[in-house]
């Protein structure tokens, strides 16, 4: 299959779990938008979370790095890709755990362990920049976040400037071609 044919079929699964809002929405880190992608519809959709665990995997052939998921959205997506592949994987907390263990990296992690990072949706990015800082306060080598959709608001710039680099299997243009079209 073609990568064109691929991200077709990804659009087509994410607007099948009616993933894809308009309206008015505010963003977790400030600013409205015109439009939502409500990740916990399709990450609870089988067919789109299948397809998203076989287009991560594709993209992660050439590593053998430990994935990790950022919680809590990515962590469905990481699970479900790293058994698709066969990998360990961590998750990463949004804040330490403030009992018990008090981690914020869960899971076995070893130092200078090579991670990539899944995320699901990256709009100003600071979200895969506040995990890999934690990954690598916790002794990883980071320097690779995979997204389901790169909203384009500068989450590849932000990134960059962490010197991580950004990849996505959409981006927004991709998924609101069919909207603004219209
Ligand atoms: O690139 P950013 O500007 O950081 O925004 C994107 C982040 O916001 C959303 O998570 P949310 O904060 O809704 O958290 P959740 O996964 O805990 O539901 C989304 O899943 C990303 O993690
Ligand atoms: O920036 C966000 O908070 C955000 C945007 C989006 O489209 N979907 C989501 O879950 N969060």
């Amino acid at each position: 299959m073609s990568d064109d044919d691929r991200r077709g079929e990804l659009v087509a699964a994410l607007r099948a779990a009616d993933a894809v809002k308009f309206g008015e929405f505010e963003l977790s880190h400030g600013g409205t938008s015109d439009y939502y992608v409500d990740k916990y519809l399709f990450e609870t959709d089988p067919d789109a979370l299948r397809l998203i665990a076989e287009a991560f995997a594709d993209r992660l052939a050439d590593t053998d790095a430990t994935l990790a998921g950022v919680a809590l959205g990515a962590v469905p997506l990481v699970a479900v890709t790293a058994a698709e592949m066969g990998r360990p994987y961590v998750i990463a907390r949004k804040q330490a755990k403030e009992y018990g263990t008090g981690n914020r990296i869960e899971g076995r992690l070893d130092e200078g362990e090579e991670v990539v990072v899944l995320e699901d949706i990256a709009t100003t990015g600071q979200s895969a920049v506040d995990a890999v800082e934690a990954l690598r306060e916790a002794g990883a080598t980071v320097d690779r976040v995979l997204v389901v959709v790169d909203r384009e608001e500068g989450a590849s710039e932000l990134l960059a400037d962490h010197d991580i680099e950004l990849e996505s299997l959409l981006t927004a243009t991709e998924l609101l071609a069919e909207r603004d079209a219209e």
